[in-house]
């Protein structure tokens, strides 16, 4: 996870701040980070919990209002306290660290783009507001109609065709029928986008819904080349969450030469280097991937519960249900990208 940008203050007290340096708190103390907010909360609006560090007994807890702090601080500091099981807290006033993190970069993570104009990946499209507020209502109650199926940290539904999580693939002769009614406003949408792409990709025949509990995400992935064409739209509804995007750099490939600043490879822990690139997916926007970003980026979301975008704070509060509208592909797929693709193999 990442930490906060918000450092150990330096001198014997600090001066006030609205965020709040708390040791002997945190998991590996047994204090979950839902426990902390809800003992903190009662003194007002928190805006974030974080790790301070990688001890996993402090952390920094982030008001919206200095007066809650102090009140949280008079309150809590060097006394045992209840709720936490008789557990005293050290608390010292937190101030934000004067560094390159304060550029909405936490450690181990990239600044995350609210355009994907930004990211600079070819194929990669983002669409705000492509659903209105009550239309993510009224899918949202017609999906929690339907049944769930429960994978180990989130629930699935499949439509048109089942999605096989361990072959990461579809059965292309298995056809369940035709996608809900439900969705046909989103479809009817999406086929007046202008794509570049002929015609015929743009007849999306599955769909897999996804439930996300606050805080999970999903592993690093390309979806299968040979099993879906080339244009993947997903629909963001209930709550948002950032999707990262990695693309590995194998010995013959060179990142492109755009800008030098823009271009990041990181290291994995085996050593491979890649490119890594964030974007924030708020509610009711549309995700399209095509072309590289489809192709040859593979895309995940982080497990956290809270996020850095920009300057903000953004918790995951509530469940991220989202729409993954795909084509099921009826030939092998013929794309740029033979390193990345199971058809050629
Ligand atoms: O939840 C999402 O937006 C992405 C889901 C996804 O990548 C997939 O089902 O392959
Ligand atoms: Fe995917």
């Amino acid at each position: 996870m990442g930490f906060t940008r918000f450092g150990r203050p330096k001198g014997a007290q600090g001066q006030s701040s609205p965020n709040l340096y708390v040791a002997n708190c945190g998991p590996a103390v047994g204090l979950s980070y839902d426990t902390i907010v809800s003992v903190f909360g009662a003194f007002g609006e928190i805006k974030g919990v974080f790790a301070a560090d990688e001890s996993g007994a402090r952390v920094v807890v982030c008001f919206a209002e200095e007066g809650c702090a102090q009140n949280a601080f008079n309150a809590l500091n060097g006394r045992p306290c209840a709720e936490l099981g008789g557990r005293s807290l050290h608390i010292r006033y937190s101030v934000l660290q004067p560094t390159s993190q304060s550029q909405g970069r936490v450690n181990d993570s990239v600044p995350v783009s609210l355009l994907a104009s930004e990211l600079n990946i070819p194929g990669l499209y983002l669409m705000h507001d492509f659903v209105t507020a009550k239309e993510e209502e009224e899918f949202l109650a017609a999906v929690d109609e339907r049944p769930w199926k429960n994978l180990s940290k989130r629930r699935v539904q499949h439509y048109g065709y089942e999605f096989c999580y361990e072959t990461r693939n579809v059965d292309s002769r298995k056809n369940l029928g035709e996608l809900p009614a439900f969705v046909s406003p989103i479809l009817e949408r999406i086929a007046m986008l202008p794509m570049r792409e002929d015609a015929e990709a743009i007849v999306l025949d599955q769909l897999t819904v996804n439930e996300y509990p606050p805080g999970v995400g999903l592993s690093p992935h390309i979806d299968t080349h040979s099993a879906f064409e080339g244009l993947i739209f997903s629909l963001s509804l209930a709550g948002p969450c950032i999707m990262e995007f990695r693309r590995y750099l194998d010995a013959g490939l060179t990142p492109r030469a755009s800008s030098s600043s823009d271009i990041e490879i990181e290291s994995s822990e085996n050593n491979s280097n890649f490119l890594r690139r964030a974007i924030y997916l708020p509610p009711r926007s549309l995700l399209l991937l095509t072309g590289e970003a489809r192709y040859a980026w593979n895309h995940y979301i982080p497990h956290h519960k809270i996020d850095m975008v920009k300057d903000s704070v953004i918790r995951r509060a509530s469940r991220r249900v989202s729409f993954t509208f795909r084509k099921v592909r009826a030939s092998p797929c013929q794309c740029e990208f033979s390193q990345y693709c199971d058809s050629r193999r």
